[in-house]
């Protein structure tokens, strides 16, 4: 046996007005709405009908309740009972439920957010189709009474009052109700008076006017910006998407916006606000930039104070972010000093959006500066001067190479922050593997010259004497002549090295054969992980090679071990601090003790 669900009408009404809205303010939008579609519904079937709505704060009036007048099309006493007392019903949709074009509302419920603020809404109405005057009155509670009174009320058109709750006089006095009715109607199409005067213009700021040229036009915008932001955009461009009746404008932020930072923009539909802190309007690259945008066919949420995330909006926010995208293009082309600063303000945006976009990467190639060892330079200029530019992909590696690679005349890049290698790797696959190539710290031993033979051999026994000191360190001795000068010693990872290591730590639990094949693949090259590499040209490490004491050969190769390693920033290993520690209070005791 079916049965039908029962719907408790005051639960329902308490969902809706307390739960389905942020903040009792929205019922001022509900109202307006319902006057605007009443006013569209009328010149429908009559152009030249008048187009008012009034609002009488509650106090402005006598009894204390607020009173929106509308010039509209009125309900027949059948729609008061089918369209105003069943939740859910709208006359704002076709016989197959589409929304009608024109109309704001459309989910059948808005009317209900005045018991946000109301404990009973008092409706009369006369409809443009004839038919007496009727009168409606619901209270919170969820009953409702319908009254055909004739002489209630003389034009077309819909007057409701709402008697305020006692705790909510203040939504219905004549500031709040001035302020919320331009904040939500500014743009309406139908001016809104409030207590006698217009509270709302009618015009989208960023339409041009007809003697106004481009160049007046933006700044103009960049004014409203101003206002709207409380500080001044870096610029305002005209943004529109025909396809879904948008048109707006989009505002570059200055800078010190973070990129982790929520966009929010200010969305108008069918010219009412939805909202000032709608997301998802552009696509994330483009976080600096805000819109305040009017569109007459992207859909709202129920609560309509946020969009409808459907194909729809996807599409919209392509499209504006190819918008902007163009704009930067043609930026670059018009302004390269404003394009070089607009970049050094928002380069981690316009670097994500490079990875994927040719011309943005042609942009971030000229204009963006990288660290290279010849100061901040962009990747062009560094690759006219290079040919290719060699890169390492992590800040602190870059900071430990960087005097080296200078000091031989090697041009090195940082490529250690976000982006980075994956431009670079998209400069290859577009310009060939002569653009760009990682380089490993290996490969830059290649570039440094062999010590004396002599001297080389003299400071290959004072290491030997030393014994195992790096050993236990997992880092082998390497000499070498570089500059500069007063560094006395490099740390770099061995890759072949560490691939061992691990080869080996494998093996141990691999089967034969394949433990066998890892063991080939290794072969050759050195195990350490890590070469400590010795400059011969360093005063100290001279002394070193001249040390008659083992101990105090010992104790100056791992001091020169542990040095490095600060130096390059590595994670200290607590076998790492505890040389730190030996080391230090070791010469320290030497040094105390010679006096
Ligand atoms: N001022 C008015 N004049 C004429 N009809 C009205 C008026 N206010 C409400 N109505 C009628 O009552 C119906 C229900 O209104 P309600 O505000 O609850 O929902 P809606 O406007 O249809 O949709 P939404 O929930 O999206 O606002 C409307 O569809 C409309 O037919």
């Amino acid at each position: 046996m079916s049965h039908t669900f029962g719907v408790d009408l005051r639960g329902m009404i308490d969902l809706l007005s307390h739960h389905l809205y942020s903040s009792p303010r929205v019922y001022v939008r509900e109202l307006l709405q319902n006057a605007v579609d009443a006013i569209t519904a009328r010149r429908e079937l009559d152009p030249d009908a008048p187009a008012e709505v009034l609002i009488e704060p509650s106090d402005a009036t006598a009894d204390g309740v607020l009173r929106i007048s509308d010039s509209g099309v009125g309900l027949s006493e059948r729609e008061v009972h089918e369209l105003l007392s069943t939740l859910g019903r709208t006359s704002k949709r076709d016989d197959l439920g589409f929304t009608r074009q024109g109309f704001l509302g459309q989910f059948g419920v808005g009317m209900l957010s005045a018991f946000l603020v109301a404990e009973e809404i008092r409706l009369v109405t006369r409809s443009a189709s004839g038919g007496p005057a009727v009168r409606w009155t619901a209270d919170a509670s969820g009953s409702y009474r319908v009254v055909v009174d004739d002489g209630a009320r003389a034009e077309v058109g819909t007057t409701i009052e709402l008697v305020p709750n006692r705790d909510a006089e203040h939504w219905l006095s004549a500031d709040m109700v001035r302020a919320l009715v331009t904040e939500y109607g500014d743009l309406l199409p139908v001016t809104v008076h409030v207590a006698g005067e217009p509270a709302t213009s009618g015009d989208l700021p960023w339409s041009r006017r007809s003697d106004e040229t481009g160049a007046d036009l933006t700044e103009r915008m960049v004014d409203y910006g101003e206002g709207l932001f409380g500080f001044r955009p870096f610029d305002a461009i005209p943004i529109e998407v025909p396809t879904v009746g948008l048109t707006g404008v989009a505002f570059v932020l200055p800078e010190g916006v973070h990129p982790g930072t929520r966009q929010s923009h200010r969305v108008y539909l069918k010219r009412m606000l939805v909202g000032d802190g709608v997301e998802g309007l552009l696509p994330d690259w483009a976080y600096f930039v805000r819109c305040v945008v009017d569109s007459s066919a992207l859909r709202p949420t129920a609560s309509r104070e946020s969009l409808y995330q459907d194909e729809t909006l996807l599409a919209v926010r392509d499209e504006l972010g190819k918008q902007v995208r163009d704009w930067l293009v043609r930026l670059d082309a018009t302004d390269p000093e404003r394009t070089s600063q607009l970049l050094s303000a928002h380069h981690l945006g316009i670097k994500s959006l490079a990875r994927a976009d040719d011309e943005m990467l042609r942009l971030v190639e000229r204009w963006l500066p990288f660290e290279t060892t010849e100061g901040a330079v962009p990747l062009r200029q560094f690759r006219r001067v290079h040919g290719t530019v060699l890169y390492v992909p992590n800040v602190d590696e870059f900071r430990q190479l960087a005097p080296v690679a200078q000091a031989q005349g090697i041009g090195l890049l940082n490529a250690g922050y976000a982006y980075d290698v994956e431009i670079l790797d998209r400069l290859v696959a577009l310009d060939g593997a002569v653009a760009a190539r990682q380089v490993r710290p290996g490969e830059l031993l290649a570039a440094l010259d062999h010590p004396e033979p002599l001297f080389d051999s003299e400071l290959r026994s004072r290491l030997a004497e030393a014994g195992g000191v790096l050993d236990r360190h997992d880092c082998e001795a390497v000499t070498r002549d570089f500059d500069p000068v007063s560094l006395p010693a490099l740390l770099i990872t061995n890759v072949a090295g560490e691939r061992k290591r691990d080869a080996e730590e494998i093996s141990d639990d691999a089967d034969p054969l394949w433990a066998e094949l890892l063991n080939e693949l290794v072969a050759e090259e050195s195990t350490a992980s890590q070469q400590l590499v010795l400059n011969c040209r360093n005063p100290l490490v001279r002394r070193l090679a001249a040390l008659s004491d083992p101990a105090l050969v010992e104790l100056t190769v791992e001091s020169l071990y542990v040095h490095a390693l600060l130096q390059a920033r590595r994670p200290m290993r607590p076998k790492d601090t505890a040389a730190l520690n030996r080391s230090f209070l070791e010469l320290l005791n030497r040094a105390v003790g010679d006096r």
